[in-house]
């Protein structure tokens, strides 16, 4: 389910109308996603094509932060990076304002979405992420990282102790462990601008190349390495999400560190760092599944899963990272 709000054929036409595409053809309401509404646009064509993205953005988003999100975009596309580029209209802007909410329309990047790695495509993600990093480092643009840390504890905190027991018996002892990682956070790693959500639904693939890194909507300013540890979190483990999948977390770190080789700090840094990633989706997942009634239509994801993989990091992280 994403498309939360419904466009009429005449609403649609005529906001392709300001953009030089050509005349609208067709817009298919796209199931995958839960934080926006997405339609595949299809148009008569121009210049910049005839196939995109429409996306309006629902919740969360905050519209102070579209010129950050959507200029990023411009700005990696613009030094070749695989991300779409956003469409501008007649008058040159990246967004518009339908029915009350800012829509954008962007560029459609071929590819899918792998639910099971292989070596090859991990070390590719490293690769193209440490690519990303580096083009990444002189967008004028600031954006603070809003999910750090201290974040996650306080989040937790705010979650309760008795909401996260009802969750799992085992996710309460997440909040002193948040408080710890926030406590121990390192202050001064290499900084560009970081994805912070880069799962493997935000990357499409052509066989073992990433055709496209998409969904920018956490993005900010804050350590490459932390990526890295996002990453490697969110991409290493299998289906189950708990079972440490080793050659695709090592294929992974030797990607990255074939374009971007990280500094002695950075490298000892990662299993802290590790330990934060994994804390950040255990806590928006316990703060989601708190609030997102058991027979909503949107499934909610398990924050267990994180958990696990905290576990992992904090015990094995050393090892892991070498
Ligand atoms: N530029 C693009 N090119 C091709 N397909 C895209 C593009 N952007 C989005 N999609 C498709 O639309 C789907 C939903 O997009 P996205 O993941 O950005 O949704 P969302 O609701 O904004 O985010 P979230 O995953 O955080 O809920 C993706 O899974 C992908 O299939
Ligand atoms: N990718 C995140 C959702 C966005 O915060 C998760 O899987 O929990």
């Amino acid at each position: 389910m994403a498309v939360y709000t419904q466009l009429s054929a005449e609403t649609l036409a005529d906001l392709i109308a300001h953009y030089d595409v050509g005349e609208l053809v067709s817009a298919k309401g796209i199931a995958e996603g839960v934080s926006n509404s997405n339609w595949l646009i299809e148009t008569s064509g121009g210049e910049a094509g005839s196939r995109f993205i429409l996306t309006m953005y629902e919740r969360r988003i905050d519209v102070a932060d579209l010129p950050f999100f959507l200029g990023l975009l411009d700005h990696l596309s613009a030094m070749d990076a695989p991300v779409p580029r956003t469409i501008h209209d007649r008058d040159g802007s990246a967004w518009r304002e339908v029915a009350g909410k800012s829509v954008a329309l962007i560029e459609f990047l071929p590819g899918v979405s792998v639910d099971r790695p292989t070596a090859a495509q991990a070390e590719n993600i490293g690769a193209v992420l440490a690519h990303m990093h580096e083009a990444a480092r002189n967008f004028p643009q600031q954006r603070s990282n809003d999910l750090g840390p201290d974040i996650s504890a306080s989040v937790l905190r705010a979650c309760g102790v008795d909401a996260l027991a009802q969750i799992d018996t085992k996710l309460p002892s997440a909040v002193a462990e948040a408080e710890r990682i926030a406590g121990e956070w390192p202050g001064a790693l290499p900084q560009s601008v970081i994805h912070a959500d880069l799962f493997p639904d935000n990357v499409l693939m052509l066989g073992d190349q990433v055709s496209g890194l998409i969904d920018f909507y956490f993005a900010c300013n804050d350590m490459m390495a932390y990526d890295l540890a996002v990453t490697h979190a969110a991409w290493s483990f299998a289906e189950d999400g708990r079972k440490y999948r080793p050659e695709i977390g090592q294929a992974l770190m030797q990607g990255y560190q074939s374009v971007r080789v990280l500094s002695d700090a950075e490298h000892d840094a990662l299993p802290l760092l590790a330990q934060g990633a994994a804390m950040r989706f255990v806590s928006s997942r316990a703060h989601d599944w708190t609030e997102t009634p058991a027979d909503a239509l949107v499934t909610r994801k398990d924050p267990m899963d994180f958990m696990h993989r905290f576990h992992f990091y904090r015990d094995f992280g050393t090892e892991v990272f070498g």
